[in-house]
């Protein structure tokens, strides 16, 4: 089989800029981004003899490597019991299409479990994105972002708390696109009432796990009256499953209006939407709480699931020791808890939770100067 990895031409973004700090008590510290109560999807995975879990890890390129080093490193210091097993998902080509290899998605499979680092995708030509072919491949279903305000990084709002669920298998990052005529493209973007019905159930079992009364599709229904139609039509079917809970619509470009304006009428609500505006809000409100650096996120699934930061591979500060693992490790707080270690998430967690709100060993985007490897020190230094 061919392999195709291509190195993608670096993407030239402005660093975050760093807001000031400021000593700030937020009454959201410590809370739990995502506990156990709330997972849908059951994590079935067997332990070893020595009572550990195997998680396969994607490290990922980038910053990748040196986020999931502070992970490891943090994991080891609290003895969680994780065996990690390292997978490279360099593409290959089968049948003609971007694909994973079989070693890979053999261990994902047996472990029900991984953890991932961000893989870049070349602009224009290469490959298809990985990221979405691990999605596709194991038919993750929903992408569940959510994105809380961290105490001692001051922003414009205090107490952001999110919840975004983005519909992750099809919608505008479907892949299909030709050529009609020369200089004249179609990009297909494919909503199934099939894809629609299980992400749109899964936003209102969140929304119950989570305690959330109010479930809202963001959409532009509008303009693509049959696709996000589609998409809308189902959750008012669905809602009426869920009678504890209200369902509401809003428009997309309203939804960024007032997310920028004032996002704290969301905090009692859970967010679903196709696959592109769940990608663009999520990074958005990434923005509201001080960067990509903090935002988690999980890829669920029936059979398995992938957790990974929101961000990508930051190819402006990677191989620097600049970058900000948090997101990385809050991810794997959210992957502990998906499989019950509760107690290990608790502890790792309030640890990297303190660290920040010390301000001491701040990662640069966040208006510090610690190095990746400071800032997991200091995150260890308090378990
Ligand atoms: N799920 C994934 O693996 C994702 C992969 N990507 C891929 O990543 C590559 C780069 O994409 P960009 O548009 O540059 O987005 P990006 O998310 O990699 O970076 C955007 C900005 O945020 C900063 N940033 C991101 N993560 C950070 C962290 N942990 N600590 C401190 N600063 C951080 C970067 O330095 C950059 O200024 C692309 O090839 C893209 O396809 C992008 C998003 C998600
Ligand atoms: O796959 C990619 O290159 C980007 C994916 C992405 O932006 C995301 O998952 O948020
Ligand atoms: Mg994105």
């Amino acid at each position: 089989m061919l392999a195709l990895r291509s190195i993608a031409a670096p993407v030239q973004r402005q660093s975050w800029r760093a807001a000031p700090r400021a000593a700030v008590t937020l009454s959201l510290q410590n809370q739990r981004l995502y506990s156990s109560q709330e997972r849908v999807a059951k994590f079935n995975g067997q332990k070893d003899a020595q009572g550990r879990y195997t998680v396969s890890l994607i490290e990922g390129d980038g910053i990748g490597p040196e986020i999931a080093v502070a992970v490891k490193d943090i994991f080891a210091a609290a003895k969680t019991p994780i065996k990690w097993e390292p997978i490279n998902v360099d593409p290959i080509l089968k049948d003609g299409k971007t694909a994973i290899p079989d070693a890979a998605i053999e261990s994902i499979k047996k472990n029900k479990i991984a953890l991932k680092g961000p893989l870049a995708t070349p602009i224009g030509k290469g490959h298809v994105s990985l990221n979405l072919t691990l999605r596709r491949t194991f038919n993750l279903f929903a992408n569940l972002r959510p994105c809380r305000s961290v105490a001692g990084y001051k922003t414009p709002y205090d107490n952001v708390d999110t919840v975004l669920i983005r519909e992750n298998t099809e919608g505008e990052y479907s892949g299909i696109e030709h050529v009609v005529v020369d200089g004249v493209v179609q990009s297909i973007k494919l909503i199934t009432r099939e894809a629609s019905e299980r992400v749109l159930r899964f936003a209102f079992q969140h929304a119950r796990a989570i305690g959330r009364k109010k479930v809202r599709v963001v959409h532009k229904a509008t303009i693509m009256k049959m696709s996000d139609g589609l998409f809308l039509t189902v959750g008012n079917q669905v809602a009426k499953e869920f009678p504890d809970i209200e369902f509401d619509a809003e428009l997309l470009d309203n939804t960024c209006l007032k997310m920028t304006t004032d996002p704290i009428p969301y905090n009692d609500k859970v967010l679903v939407m196709p696959n592109l505006y769940g990608d663009i809000l999520s990074d958005m409100c990434a923005g509201l709480i001080g960067g990509l650096g903090l935002t988690p996120s999980g890829n669920i699934g029936d059979e398995c699931s992938i957790f990974e930061a929101v961000h990508g591979s930051a190819p402006d500060i990677a191989g620097q020791g600049l970058a900000n693992p948090t997101a990385l490790l809050l991810s794997s707080m959210m992957m502990l808890r998906h499989m019950d270690l509760n107690q290990y998430a608790d502890r790792i967690e309030k640890a990297a939770f303190d660290t920040l709100a010390e301000g001491k060993a701040l990662t640069g985007d966040l208006g510090g100067k610690a190095k990746t490897h400071e800032y997991a020190a200091a995150i260890i230094e308090k378990l």
